[in-house]
């Protein structure tokens, strides 16, 4: 049996169905069933009714901050703190730079809710259960959607440090859902367009790209990281589309912005491979940087949007 899901997506209609495929129920249930769970509405619903009857106000804006950048947590006012193993059906963290809180409160004068920290397909959940929390915080009422993520740099041009604004991605992990939304617009050009001018303002040096979701977690091999190049790839990482198809699925307006944490190899006798601790450090060193293009890029939202 499918599972309808209602949501009042700009894409999609509540007619919008996972595929009902036929199998032997010898075998057993169908795989597309036990991933239906993990999205079905009645679930987004009562996760959403179990947060919502505890904080203050609907979330305007939703965060997912990535490896070492959940440091933006410290700047919302008022906090209302969920450690996610304490939520219904909420996955746990496992990855180091990910602290697994949900945080509601106030950032620059608006009412946010925050991933501090996310789930990667990697630690063995499926990509629906990952971006499952994108559906609950649609749910509680955001309209827009802020991704983060620490990344490689494959442009040869863009170096370590770099902040970069995605402004589309290679997708080349696998998915399971409903099918075939629409995700050609799923970065918000207004919101790019946005955030280039807080950077400008507030004396910020941004990139602009393309970012290649893989599935991890090793990282990429040197051919790897010369076809990205050729397919057109500006960074690369382990995460963030997940989490877009599913938030344009839902109709977030959406703005993704990268750290870029280390240089990709592209030649054989380079030395120095890529590490997750020199990740989490690079993310750190420039984590405050970061925090105030988002604190500043949500005030404008306020002024113009909200
Ligand atoms: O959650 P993000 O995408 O920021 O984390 C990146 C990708 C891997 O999880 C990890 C590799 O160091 O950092
Ligand atoms: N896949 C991938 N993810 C990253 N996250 C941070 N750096 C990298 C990288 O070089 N490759």
């Amino acid at each position: 049996m499918s599972t309808p899901i209602k949501d009042d997506s700009r894409h999609s209609t509540s007619s919008s169905t996972i595929s009902s495929a036929p199998f032997n129920s010898i075998v057993g249930e169908h795989p597309n069933a036990v991933t239906n769970r993990f999205f079905s509405y009645e679930r987004i619903e009562e996760i959403s009714n179990y947060l919502r009857k505890k904080i203050a106000a609907a979330p305007e804006v939703a965060i997912i901050c990535g490896s070492g950048l959940g440091g933006l947590a410290e700047l919302i006012t008022d906090k209302i703190s969920f450690p996610y193993n304490e939520i219904p059906y909420f996955p746990s963290s496992t990855v180091p730079g990910h602290r697994g809180n949900l945080i509601f409160g106030i950032l620059n004068g608006i009412y946010v809710v925050c991933m501090q920290g996310r789930f990667h397909p990697y630690e063995g959940y499926t990509t629906a259960l990952c971006a499952m929390p994108v559906r609950v915080m649609k749910m509680l009422g955001a309209h827009s959607l802020i991704v983060t993520c620490a990344a490689g740099a494959i442009n040869k041009d863009y170096n370590i440090g770099d902040m970069m604004i995605i402004k589309d991605h290679l997708n080349f992990s696998n998915f399971a859902g409903p099918r075939f939304p629409p995700v050609g617009h799923a970065y918000d050009r207004e919101y790019v367009t946005l955030m280039k001018q807080v950077a400008i303002k507030h004396g910020h040096e941004l990139r602009e790209g393309i970012y290649s979701g893989l599935g991890g977690p090793c990282y990429e091999t040197i051919a790897e990281i010369r076809a990205l190049r050729i397919l057109g790839g500006d960074a690369v990482g382990m995460s963030v589309v997940h989490e877009v198809t599913v938030g344009a699925h839902c109709g977030f307006r959406i703005l993704g912005l990268a750290l870029l944490t280390n240089k990709c190899l592209t030649e054989y006798n380079a030395a120095h491979e890529s590490l997750h601790e020199e990740v989490i450090r690079i993310s750190e060193l420039k984590a405050n940087d970061m925090q105030q293009l988002i604190l500043n890029f949500v005030g404008v939202l306020k002024e113009n949007y909200v």
